[in-house]
């Protein structure tokens, strides 16, 4: 049964981020009282109490756990940044840091923003469950391995003192997406995504952030004394698996831009991506560049990836609150810097 919130004050751990800012309106919606904590400062809100700081350093975290009811830790360095000690640092030890500042300043909650990413290593995933599907054994790059770590982690952290729960979102979009909507636009406006990867059949999940936020607030109000969520990880998804090229298509079209048209082989861009990884890797010593063309991206592209959320609906109450269609709606509306400048001009 959830538990009333009303008032009860959460500290969101890269409130600045995509995911934090919106889960910060969404928590403040609910009647939490909203801290954040971030490396960075993005956004001003009179509601807010902000500290800026370092997860990695305890003495920065301590302050804003003062009186905090739940912490939502939903930090990470940008997934497509390939920067390895990084990932180390802020996901893995980062987090062992944010359990143990937890515990010590009296925090008895946590849901943790982990990643489907976390049970991916390129094959494909079709309507998969968290008990049937094992950790990557080999995942496809540093932000998942670590995502691994973390997420283990703070499941194995959760007690009858401090109970964990961890969110698995999978392909978030919306307003202020940091990845999704301008890594494509910046491939469309540079010609790149004229091209299909495979045979464009390929289904995938992608999740508003409007119904992440959902389920991670969700999982706040559900754990603790005698639940069934505590130490369990979760998949949010919209529920409504497409053709990857599908949402690519309506994505692209709907801010102005052609749709993908040409088919390319799959294993064709595998094998160019993972001997561009293999440069990079060799360069690495002198220059850090990360090819835009990863592993990771051609496998997310070219197969299937969709998850069953039939335990968030059974343990968390979870449905999605927002359809595909108004989720994109909204996302394409919110981005009108994002438009394709050439369509004003041919009309
Ligand atoms: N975007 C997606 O599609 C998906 C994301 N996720 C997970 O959701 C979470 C949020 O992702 P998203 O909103 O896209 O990411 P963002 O990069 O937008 O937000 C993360 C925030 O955490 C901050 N941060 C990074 N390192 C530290 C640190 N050492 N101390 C304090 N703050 C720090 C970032 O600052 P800075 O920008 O300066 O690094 C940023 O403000 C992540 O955990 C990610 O793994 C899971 C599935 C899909
Ligand atoms: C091929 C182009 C027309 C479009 C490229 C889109 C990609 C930038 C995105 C498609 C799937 C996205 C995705 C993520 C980042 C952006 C994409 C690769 C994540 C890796 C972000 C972090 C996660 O935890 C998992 C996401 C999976 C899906």
């Amino acid at each position: 049964m959830a538990a009333s919130v009303k008032n009860k004050k959460c500290l969101v751990i890269g409130g600045c981020g995509f995911l934090g800012r919106h889960l910060c309106e969404g928590l403040l919606e609910r009647g939490w009282t909203v801290n954040v904590f971030d490396i960075r400062s993005t956004f001003e809100d009179s509601r807010i109490k902000f500290f800026i700081g370092d997860l990695c350093k305890k003495e920065d975290l301590l302050p804003a756990l003062e009186g905090v009811y739940c912490v939502f830790h939903c930090a990470s360095p940008a997934p497509l940044s390939n920067n390895k000690a990084l990932f180390y640092k802020v996901n893995y030890e980062g987090t062992r840091n944010v359990i143990e500042a937890c515990k010590e300043a009296g925090v008895k909650r946590m849901v943790l923003t982990s990643s489907a990413s976390v049970v991916y290593e390129g094959k494909g995933i079709r309507n998969g469950r968290e008990e049937e599907l094992p950790y990557a054994a080999k995942p496809l790059d540093y932000y998942t391995e670590t995502k691994i770590l973390q997420e283990r982690t703070s499941l194995e952290a959760n007690s009858d003192d401090f109970y964990t729960v961890a969110i698995r979102p999978h392909g978030i979009f919306g307003p202020r997406d940091l990845q999704l909507v301008p890594i494509t636009v910046d491939m469309a406006r540079k010609g790149k995504t004229k091209f299909i990867i495979g045979d464009g059949k390929n289904v995938v999940d992608f999740t508003y952030v409007g119904n992440v936020v959902h389920g991670h607030i969700l999982a706040a109000e559900h754990i603790g004394p005698g639940s069934p969520a505590n130490g369990k990880a979760y998949h949010i998804t919209n529920d409504e698996p497409i053709f990857f090229w599908t949402f690519m298509t309506r994505l692209l079209t709907g801010l102005g831009y052609p749709a993908p048209r040409i088919h390319l082989p799959y294993s064709l861009l595998y094998v160019v991506a993972l001997f561009l990884q293999f440069v990079a890797w060799i360069v690495s010593p002198l220059v850090i560049f990360t090819p835009s063309l990863s592993p990771m991206k051609v496998a997310l592209a070219g197969t299937d990836h969709f998850y069953n959320c039939e335990n968030a609906k059974r343990d968390l109450g979870y449905s999605p609150v927002f359809t595909l269609d108004q989720a994109l709606k909204l996302t394409i509306e919110s981005y009108p810097e994002m438009r394709n400048p050439e369509e004003k001009k041919g009309s």
